[in-house]
């Protein structure tokens, strides 16, 4: 199977088990998966993620500029460039809209510190579960450029950058070398929001 075939086939199977979990409602969430240097296979824009399919996924390049102009990729594929572009070790990258994600981004302020959970080893670098991580919060935007702008400005200002973030009242993007590894990292990630989130409702 050519590359762009099986990065396709990877972004409808994620697509299906994320629907699953409840976690890309209505038309939300977008998924990549990096092809070489300078191209990446993501989702084609405003599909239900759930029922997508190999047709749904396009090439653009780091750029965002699509391969066939005929089709219009994710709102946000600056976000996956953005990535693709600052950490040479991503390999795909996910984005969802979990409750979870979506009400504590609302409520945390500038990070949730994710500590003491033992799905923390899910990160890398991190193999036991005493540890702490700063997952950022940044404020929503629809010019998703200046979004970008402001996520490489905070990630300039970082010594260990976690491979994710939260943007305000609206979700989450987890990026890993592979889409089985962003799966895994996006599902630890939203357990653990789940644990802060019923933790502070006992407070
Ligand atoms: C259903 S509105 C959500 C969108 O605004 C956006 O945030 C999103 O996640 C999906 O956009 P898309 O352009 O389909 O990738
Ligand atoms: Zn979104």
């Amino acid at each position: 199977m050519r590359l762009e075939e099986q990065a396709a086939v990877q972004i409808v199977a994620a697509g299906r088990r994320l629907d699953a979990l409840g976690w890309v409602p209505a038309t939300a969430g977008n998924f990549s998966v990096r092809l070489d240097a300078r191209r990446l296979a993501v989702t084609v824009s405003g599909r239900h993620k759930g029922f997508l399919t190999t047709d749904d996924v396009m090439v653009v390049d780091l750029d965002g500029v699509a391969e066939d102009p005929a089709k219009r990729s994710s709102a946000e594929t600056l976000l996956h460039c953005g990535i693709y572009r600052r950490f040479p070790e991503a390999g795909a990258v996910l984005h969802g809209h979990s409750i979870a994600n979506t009400v504590l981004s609302r409520v945390a302020g500038g990070s949730v510190t994710l500590a003491g959970y033992e799905l923390l080893k899910v990160f890398p670098g991190l193999p036991t579960h005493e540890a702490s991580v700063d997952l950022p919060v940044v404020p929503n935007d629809q010019d998703i450029a200046r979004m970008q702008r402001g996520l490489d400005a905070l990630w300039d200002g970082m010594g260990a950058i976690p491979p994710g973030y939260l943007i305000q009242g609206h979700g989450s993007y987890v990026w890993a070398p592979d889409m089985p590894m962003a799966l895994a990292r996006m599902e630890g990630l939203e357990f653990m929001l789940r644990c802060v989130l019923e933790e502070r409702s006992l407070r």
